[in-house]
């Protein structure tokens, strides 16, 4: 008799942060039967393959209010907790991964109460507060930076890295980039995590000219919250809302200038692309300057803060780095350094390891 596949939740919501690694972790795993948990209108609604059903809970908020100090907050939580132990138990689950968030709240919960082992994936270098109040109740916390195990001193934590989408790692994917730009030219690629960033969009749009000006292509993507991403027209300009193939694009960019989510930051680090980072300033408790700092210690990007980003300074720094490929080539270098390549696989076995004891 052939054993039944085992039945694994992922509770990954909202952001390409939170859900490339999951769906990387989910292509590792093609015996297992898996289900998704998100919310009705985020962006898991797009990017979870079909193959992969989607049950859906309202929590939106919820990590906003989490000090367990407002009562709707705590109302929300039994709620939500009550509709996921449901869906564990109607699906008869063996295993619950998460990527933290205000998801994981419900489904740590939820799974623990049913004596459901929980594995949380942490891609910060600073842990959210819900991985570091809910990280001691799973039974392995898999961190994306190392540096991050000394903000969970209770939680059993693991170095997995963050695992990238699969085509990230498969050789000669370069050659796939659908983008019509010559080959010899230098190319930069801005892009603001998974939504865009209006702000890094206005920055970049006022310094292009002086790039294009010694020959540099600039691929943007924008994000589709940007009323003025289609104002700059220049035949080396690409401007995009949101482009799929990044894997491709970051091999051929010579140097990104991005936001520091974790997702982001570890594809510049397996496609060894030098960066100039500059963290979303609203991100909860600045956990992209955490991230970025990772990549600044070992010389692989360059990092600055919005409020003194002017013009003038991203235009002569983007100039000063296209006219120094040595410096260009050791931050990439750098950069390789930081992410091992087979995150997906460590992370599959510790699931395995915890939901098949
Ligand atoms: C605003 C905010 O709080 N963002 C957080 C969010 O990730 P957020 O999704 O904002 O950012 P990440 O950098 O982690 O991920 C962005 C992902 O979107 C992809 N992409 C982007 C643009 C595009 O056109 N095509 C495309 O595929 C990138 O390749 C990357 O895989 O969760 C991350 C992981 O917890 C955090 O580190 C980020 O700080």
């Amino acid at each position: 008799m052939v054993d039944a596949p085992i039945k694994l939740l992922i509770a990954a919501s909202g952001t390409g942060g939170h859900l490339f690694p999951a769906i990387a972790l989910a292509q590792e795993l093609p015996d297992y039967q898996i289900e998704w948990l998100g919310v009705p209108n985020r962006l898991e609604t797009q990017l979870v393959p079909q193959q992969y059903r989607l049950n859906t809970i309202s929590v939106e908020g919820f990590q906003k209010g989490f000090g367990i100090s407002s009562l709707l907050t705590v109302g929300k939580l039994v709620g939500s907790v009550l509709k996921v132990r449901k869906i564990l138990q109607n699906g008869q689950f063996q295993g619950v991964f998460t990527t933290g968030g205000y998801i994981a709240g419900p489904a740590v919960i939820a799974a623990r109460s049913l004596g459901i082992p929980v594995i949380l994936h942490e891609a910060n270098a600073l842990p959210g507060k819900v991985t570091r109040f809910f990280g001691p109740w799973c039974n392995a916390v898999a961190l994306g930076f190392a540096v991050a195990a000394k903000y969970l001193p209770r939680a059993k934590t693991i170095y997995t890295s963050t695992p990238v989408r699969s085509e990230f790692l498969e050789p000669g994917v370069a050659s796939s980039l659908d983008l019509s730009i010559p080959e010899n030219v230098p190319v930069i690629v801005v892009f603001g995590g998974s939504q865009g960033a209006v702000a890094i969009n206005k920055l970049v749009r006022e310094c292009a000219t002086a790039w294009f000006d010694v020959g540099a292509w600039v691929v943007h993507l924008t994000g589709d919250k940007d009323p003025e991403a289609e104002s700059l027209k220049h035949p080396q300009y690409i401007s995009l809302p949101f482009y799929n193939n990044m894997a491709a694009l970051l091999q051929r960019a010579n140097l990104a200038i991005s936001r520091s989510g974790a997702g982001s930051l570890t594809e510049l680090a397996v496609c060894g692309t030098p960066a100039i980072l500059i963290p979303y300033p609203f991100a909860a408790e600045d956990h992209q300057t955490y991230n970025a700092q990772v990549f600044t210690s070992v010389g692989a990007a360059l990092m600055f803060q919005q409020r003194e980003l002017t013009v003038e300074k991203l235009q002569t720094e983007v100039l000063r780095l296209l006219q120094s490929p040595q410096e260009l080539k050791v931050m990439g270098e750098k950069a390789k350094t930081i992410a091992p390549a087979d995150s997906a696989e460590k992370l599959a076995q510790l699931v395995r390891e915890i939901v098949e004891k």
